[in-house]
């Protein structure tokens, strides 16, 4: 790391508008707390937390470039939603401007929004207290902190379906890694569910 957790939160905070900082610190809060339930690493989730929206507000051609000029990015993804490039571009610039080099926190940085198949306990932390952090309201957050009290695996499908249906509704184009994500985690719990009988 090239810069102390002080000087790093004063640099992303202002490289977004005060309500978005605001909903990183709860980030922040829930995934630290979420690790520590479940057994993850709450250092390394609360750094994944601070840098997960720092490319939130950056200009659209800003992001465009960074995953054109990266020799690790997805470049299928400037085919989708522009709403999906800030974690990828998270995930290059955590590396290339602030010396993260975990790859657990990098990849939490980067799949945060779309999830992946086989998401890591990290990956996993991170996305779901991305949906959950105190500030969030939208229909169904409720549920999805219930079902956090005792499964990731099942507030992150209730997460994952809520995004999915919003998109159904808007008639958007849904990215399809996130399908994948969610029929993963839907697999994931029936085997955990087999092993229980
Ligand atoms: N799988 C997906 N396919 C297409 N668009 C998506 C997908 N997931 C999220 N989005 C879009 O990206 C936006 C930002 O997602 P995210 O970063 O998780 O939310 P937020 O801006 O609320 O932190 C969503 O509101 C949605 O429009």
């Amino acid at each position: 790391m090239k810069y102390s957790r002080e000087k790093l939160i004063e640099i992303v905070s202002g490289q977004m508008p005060e309500k978005r900082w605001q909903h990183t610190l709860g980030v922040m809060h829930t995934a630290t707390q979420l690790a520590e339930k479940y057994g993850a690493d709450p250092v390394k989730a609360d750094l994944a937390a601070i840098l997960h929206d720092v490319a939130k507000y950056w200009p659209v051609q800003e992001m465009k470039d960074v995953i054109e000029e990266s020799g690790e990015s997805n470049k299928e993804l400037l085919q989708h939603d522009k709403q999906l490039w800030h974690a990828e571009v998270g995930f290059i610039v955590a590396r290339r401007d602030y010396a993260v080099e975990d790859s657990e926190v990098l990849n939490a940085i980067r799949w945060h929004t779309s999830g992946r198949e086989n998401m890591s306990l990290l990956d996993k932390v991170v996305c779901l207290a991305d949906y959950m952090e105190p500030g969030r309201d939208f229909p169904g957050v409720n549920n999805i902190r219930e079902l956090a009290q005792h499964s990731l695996e099942e507030a992150l499908v209730a997460g994952f379906d809520s995004t999915i249906s919003l998109l159904l509704t808007q008639r958007k184009i849904i990215y399809p890694l996130t399908v994948l994500s969610r029929n993963n985690l839907v697999q994931q719990l029936k085997i955990q569910s087999l092993g229980g009988l």
